[in-house]
């Protein structure tokens, strides 16, 4: 009577996951949603919930349901505010990522000429041919993938993001700020802090050192940022016609703001700088991971790919140009795959309005999550879903357009998508060239990539060999 009299409309009931599933992904920390795989019982209602803590959060794994969300105006399905106690938004603040209605249209208004300049391959070849030099002592021992990619993301988001370089490839010992950086990450993503937020207010030993750590951070790019904007105003100043290199995306912050008459304030340049830094480096860690691990598990592909990459650039390590990279069709249909089998899985949006979703209706304030994941295994649209397949995508085959959502899309889509997609294929082709690669004799990996406890998906000590084909003299 209530809905009708208030012409609520009324939907089918959404499939809910027992609780005791969801209980165990809490204290196992999730990696997907609540199920890694997902029951086709699911797949046909294209939804599904789970109860954690106070709330229901719905999870869309119907290509046709993430349209209905994803095209939604931002106002209508902005991103969930979780609570500012949260360690997530210590360190996001009101950046790009989280912010919703003007704050956000400004950040991203700010943000965009940055990220829809051409990319010039060369900062990023230039960090892999130092990891070519970091790896050389000790190419005979195995290589911690993962961490070895965070060394290199984080070195070429620091000069891209603000001209500086971190020094993550210099020595194994980590520079200070990126071992606090990493902590920070740690604890951002520790599940009970979600579920039970009470404990973020505790003073507890781990709370007080994140506390540290932040301040630690935030001054560190406080300063960045006042030097960037000194050199700014003396160029002007000098009216110089040598601009500073505008390729960095704190600079062109700065000028757009300047362009566009709106004064962005330290605390906004802080928060977008930390928001870049964080949503570029471990999911773009993930997907060169994944490449390199199943290029490893299935030798032949390796092989296939990288006679791609020498009937393209020769036989020798070189940075390779934006064009010859589009070129390597076989290169990127592993990168597509990789992008599909581990997608980001972090979309959460609350609903203004009751919204239908097929046969269902949620209603107003809905938790929604799009799962990137879910989509992306839905049988629907994919044959053997779970196998690591670039075949598919050298056929002409028509999908649904957002059966394949890895940077989502809408208003809300990755800024850096053109950015990781261009990092990624620099790292693989240099990778092909210089090394081959296989998984070690006793991998806890050998049958399927074991993922570890993190909100994102990461591999689980994911040791590789590499084995040297050419020097740094080119010499083979
Ligand atoms: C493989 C690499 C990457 C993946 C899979 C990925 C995925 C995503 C996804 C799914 C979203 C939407 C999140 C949501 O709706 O809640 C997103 C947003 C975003 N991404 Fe990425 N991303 C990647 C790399 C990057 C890089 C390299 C950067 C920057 C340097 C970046 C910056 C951002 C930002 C700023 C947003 C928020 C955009 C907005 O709300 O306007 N991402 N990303």
């Amino acid at each position: 009577n209530y809905h009708r009299k208030h012409k609520i409309l009324l939907g089918r009931e959404v499939p809910k996951i027992p609780f005791i599933p969801v209980l165990w992904s809490v204290l196992t920390g999730p990696h997907v949603d609540v199920l890694e795989i997902i029951p086709d019982k699911y797949y046909e209602a294209g939804i599904y919930k789970a109860r954690l803590g106070a709330n229901d959060y719905y999870t869309i794994i119907s290509a046709d349901f993430a349209r209905t969300i994803l095209n939604e105006p931002e106002d209508i399905a902005p991103k969930y505010q979780f609570s500012s106690e949260l360690p997530v938004l210590k360190f996001y603040g009101n950046g790009i990522v989280f912010s919703n209605g003007e704050k956000w249209r400004t950040h991203r208004k700010l943000s965009n000429p940055a990220f829809n300049r051409a990319l010039s391959p060369h900062v990023m070849g230039d960090v892999v041919l130092n990891t070519f030099r970091y790896l050389q002592n000790d190419i005979h021992k195995p290589v911690d993938i993962y961490e070895l990619l965070q060394r290199i993301t984080i070195e070429v988001l620091g000069q891209v993001a603000f001209g500086y370089s971190f020094g993550t490839l210099k020595s194994k010992e980590l520079p200070d700020i990126v071992r606090k950086y990493k902590s920070i990450i740690n604890h951002v993503e520790s599940y009970p802090s979600y579920v039970f937020p009470f404990l973020n207010k505790l003073p507890t030993k781990r709370n007080r050192i994140f506390n540290a750590e932040i301040k630690d951070f935030d001054k560190f790019i406080f300063e960045i940022i006042d030097l960037k904007k000194i050199e700014l105003a003396k160029r002007k100043k000098l009216n110089e016609k040598k601009k500073l290199n505008n390729e960095e995306l704190l600079v062109s912050m700065l000028e757009a703001s300047e362009q566009e008459n709106i004064n962005i304030g330290p605390q906004d340049l802080r928060d977008n700088m930390a928001n870049f830094f964080s949503a570029g480096n471990d999911t773009t860690s993930m997907a060169v991971s994944s490449s390199i691990y199943h290029l490893a598990k299935y030798p032949e592909m390796q092989e296939r790919a990288r006679k791609e990459v020498i009937k393209a650039l020769g036989n020798e390590v070189k940075i390779p140009t934006a064009e010859k990279l589009k070129e390597m069709k076989y290169v990127n249909a592993i990168i597509k795959e990789s992008l599909r089998k581990y997608p980001a899985p972090m979309t959460y949006r609350q609903l203004q309005k009751p919204t239908k979703l097929g046969e269902y209706v949620l209603p107003e304030n809905s938790i929604v999550k799009v799962s990137n994941y879910g989509v992306h295994h839905d049988p629907k649209h994919w044959d053997d879903p779970y196998k690591f397949d670039p075949e598919r995508w050298l056929t002409n085959e028509k999908r649904h357009q957002f059966s394949y959502i890895p940077f989502s899309i809408g208003p809300r889509n990755c800024i850096g998508q053109n950015f990781s997609i261009m990092e990624q294929r620099i790292i693989l082709v240099m990778f092909l060239l210089k090394y081959e690669w296989s998984l070690p004799e006793n991998s806890i990996h050998k049958e399927e990539l074991v993922l570890g406890p993190a909100f994102l998906f990461r591999p689980k000590n994911l040791e590789i060999n590499f084995r040297e084909r050419i020097n740094l003299d080119n010499k083979k």
